[in-house]
């Protein structure tokens, strides 16, 4: 698919430029197919996370995908990176010509129904670097994003919408927490790819 054929709305901007939007970087169909091909092809797994010395199932389903020497530690839990496919570099391309960066590695979510869930944190990881760019694109079942600031009461709510991009750079992670939260009302399937650069020195 070439870049032409994506929409490129007016991008929406928060927290003096530390998170960016734009809410169709996919044209529906396109959003829909990557929905489908991520949901049918990458290798979920349920992992389980260390939290106040207890093992905890997380509620949502993983998959970590990146160059070879881009390893991870989130939440404790270190990822060995499965090699890319044909459908990730294709957005990681994307991602990267959009945003002038380069990216190693991809983080996975996938959240099955109105139960899953990503509670509050900021990706903060030392591998993460200073100021990390992180893309986070969405497909499927729109759901409320929410960001926190960690020193005043500060609030933001947004809905991420299939097709979407959204960018956390510069001190959003220093300042902010988000959380994906469950909702009341049921839900279907949505698959949220998160692009990092990891340094691993
Ligand atoms: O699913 C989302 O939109 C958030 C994902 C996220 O915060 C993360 O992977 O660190
Ligand atoms: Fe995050």
């Amino acid at each position: 698919m070439k870049l032409s054929n994506m929409l490129s709305f007016p991008i929406e901007s928060y927290c003096e430029g530390d998170l960016l939007y734009w809410p169709g970087f996919y044209l529906q169909q396109q959003a829909n197919e990557f929905y489908n091909t991520c949901v049918e092809q990458l290798e979920w797994r349920q992992e389980q996370i260390k939290m106040f010395g207890k093992l905890v199932t997380i509620p949502r389903l993983q998959a970590w995908y990146g160059d070879e020497y881009a390893e991870y530690k989130y939440s404790g839990l270190p990822l060995t990176p499965l090699p890319w496919n044909k459908t990730l570099l294709t957005i990681k391309e994307h991602c990267q010509q959009q945003l002038q960066t380069r990216f190693n590695s991809v983080l996975a979510n996938y959240y099955r129904d109105n139960n899953d869930s990503m509670g509050w944190h900021s990706d903060n990881e030392k591998q993460l670097g200073f100021q990390p760019t992180i893309a986070s694109v969405s497909f499927g079942q729109e759901r409320k994003f929410c960001l926190k600031h960690k020193y005043s009461s500060e609030k933001i709510n947004l809905t991420l919408q299939s097709g979407s991009l959204l960018v956390m750079q510069g001190d959003l992670q220093q300042n902010w927490q988000h959380a994906l939260p469950k909702s009341a009302k049921p839900l279907q399937g949505r698959v949220n790819l998160t692009f990092r650069h990891i340094i691993n020195n």
